[in-house]
């Protein structure tokens, strides 16, 4: 299989004039967020104002761009109102089944594509045709890494460094998607994959177990505090159980936690005393070490050597990489490496956009 060119294009926030022709839109509806994927074709230059990554640029016999938009499900009128801002631009999308028919179809996929289904139909007469989240990861996932250049990264001790991927020798892969709750994935093949862990201590604890601490108004505020924090403050260390020693016996070092949140007993402070930066960065803290760790237990279980992470937690947040990225290194001593994707967020609307043409989504570029 050739390389398809696939890069980003520019990003102007002046310009946020409606694309030109908009000839599929595909949804993924999660529990938290609602990730959209439309194509514009044409020489379209314009970039809406809401756009959460620079479009990709797809050079193929089918010019154009794929452009990220994301939406609070909480909020999904916002997401409906712009689908319909957008209705006179949508291409008449007609069902393979229903050939003959006049109704408008959209992917989705997530579990709102089941929920919202009604609202879909009674605000904007449009069908959702649903397409199971699984699927659509791993399609989308596939598509990144074959397709997308400079896709996937190690993060590391603030060291970015990108993954070039051989496509021959990509599968097998553990693809771990931390949304709301996490899917953890192993991948073999396109559409060849079997769902071998998950856990529900995922992206939606974080924001949630963070807004009852912190009494934060939104995610990227949450987030924005963990910068400041210090996990030392609640963290309880092995140094301070060792008396500010390694246990080295054990490979332990004396800065290791050895308790999250476990200095929160103290009777020497007030809870009001404790700080939500501090709270912050020791729950992101908590829950990405968490899933690193299950990730890796995984990828041991069965031989992987890669793990992808994906998800709208992750936000290429460093701290959050980081931690992962320690997490599995720890134990694994570099025998399975944690890498993280661009589009991270995007892999299930990715993966839904691809369904519209039955067939893989570097396929369907190259129309
Ligand atoms: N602006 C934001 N608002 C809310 N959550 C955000 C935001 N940015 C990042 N997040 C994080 O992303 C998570 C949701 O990620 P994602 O969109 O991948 O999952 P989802 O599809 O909503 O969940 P699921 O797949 O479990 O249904 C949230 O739980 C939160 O941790
Ligand atoms: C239920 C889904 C698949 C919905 O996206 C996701 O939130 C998830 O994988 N939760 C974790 C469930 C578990 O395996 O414990």
């Amino acid at each position: 299989m050739d390389r398809r060119e696939v890069e980003s294009g520019r990003n102007s926030p002046e310009s946020n004039q409606p694309a030109a022709q908009i000839s599929r839109l595909a949804i993924d509806i999660g529990g938290s967020l609602i990730k959209m994927v439309y194509f514009s074709s044409g020489n379209d230059n314009s970039v809406d104002y809401r756009e959460e990554k620079s479009p990709l640029a797809v050079s193929t016999a089918l010019e154009g761009k794929l452009h990220f938009l994301k939406f609070e499900t909480s909020k999904i009128n916002d997401c409906l109102d712009f689908i319909s801002s957008r209705k006179q631009l949508l291409g008449g999308w007609k069902h393979d089944d229903h050939p003959g028919s006049d109704e408008k179809f959209i992917k989705a996929t997530g579990g709102g594509a089941y929920k919202f289904t009604n609202l879909f139909k009674e605000k904007l007469g449009i069908t959702l045709d649903k397409e199971d989240e699984m699927d659509c990861l791993v399609t989308g996932a596939n598509f990144l890494l074959k397709t997308v250049q400079r896709e996937a990264f190690t993060y590391m001790d603030g060291h970015e460094e990108f993954v070039q991927i051989d496509h021959n020798d990509l599968y097998p892969y553990l693809l771990v998607n931390i949304g709301s709750g996490v899917s953890m994935i192993k991948v073999d093949g396109d559409g060849k994959y079997e769902r071998v862990s998950g856990t529900s201590v995922g992206g939606g604890t974080f924001w949630g177990l963070g807004r009852l601490l912190t009494k934060c108004k939104s995610f990227d505020e949450l987030l924005e505090l963990s910068h400041r924090g210090n996990n030392r403050v609640l963290d309880m260390l092995v140094g301070d159980i060792y008396g500010g020693t390694d246990y080295s016996k054990m490979g332990l070092s004396s800065t290791t936690i050895a308790s999250s949140f476990g200095k929160a007993i103290s009777r020497d402070k007030e809870l009001e005393d404790y700080k939500p930066e501090d709270i912050s960065r020791s729950l992101l803290r908590l829950i990405s070490n968490n899933i690193g760790q299950i990730a890796y237990l995984n990828a041991l279980r069965f031989g992987l050597k890669r793990i992808f992470f994906g998800g709208f937690f992750i936000r290429g947040h460093a701290y959050t990489m980081d931690t992962i990225s320690v997490a599995v290194h720890f134990w694994s001593k570099g025998e399975a490496k944690a890498m993280f994707l661009r589009h991270e967020g995007f892999l299930g609307a990715l993966g839904a956009f691809a369904s519209y043409e039955k067939r893989n989504l570097d396929g369907l570029l190259s129309n």
